[in-house]
């Protein structure tokens, strides 16, 4: 199968355990990988035959922006269950990186893979 991805996505948003965290908003950077037959958009040149990735991009950016969660883990879980329900995707792998959260680390997070349920 082949694979649509966005690589670095930098969002703001907030996102974290901690008080201080709560009153700020936090830059998280996103890399999507989607699986996609791209056979019939490269057979016709059509945007209507593939995954768009901007209308993913755009998706994603309202979601992340929109929310206020405290783990890095139901953050990726929301982002993951909106691309799978609103896009025709089977299996998305995600990593998100919170590149402030840790003094001394270039970043932290986490990544997963989810597919669709059959
Ligand atoms: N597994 C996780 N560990 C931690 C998280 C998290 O979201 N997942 N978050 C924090 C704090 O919010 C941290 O990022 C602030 O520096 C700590 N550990």
């Amino acid at each position: 199968m082949d694979t649509i991805f966005i690589d670095q996505l930098a969002i703001d948003t907030v996102i974290g355990l901690y008080d201080w965290e709560r009153r700020i908003r936090q830059r998280v950077i996103l890399d999507l990988e989607m699986t996609f037959d791209i056979r019939e958009a490269a057979a016709t040149d059509d945007v209507a035959k593939t995954l768009d990735y901007k209308a993913v991009a755009k998706r994603v950016i309202a979601f992340v922006e929109a929310s206020e969660f405290d783990l890095v883990e139901t953050l990726s879980e929301g982002i993951a269950a909106l691309i799978l329900d609103e896009f025709p995707v089977d299996r998305v792998t995600l990593r998100l990186d919170k590149p402030h959260a840790l003094r001394g680390a270039k970043g932290v997070g986490i990544r997963i893979t989810r597919e669709r349920s059959q």
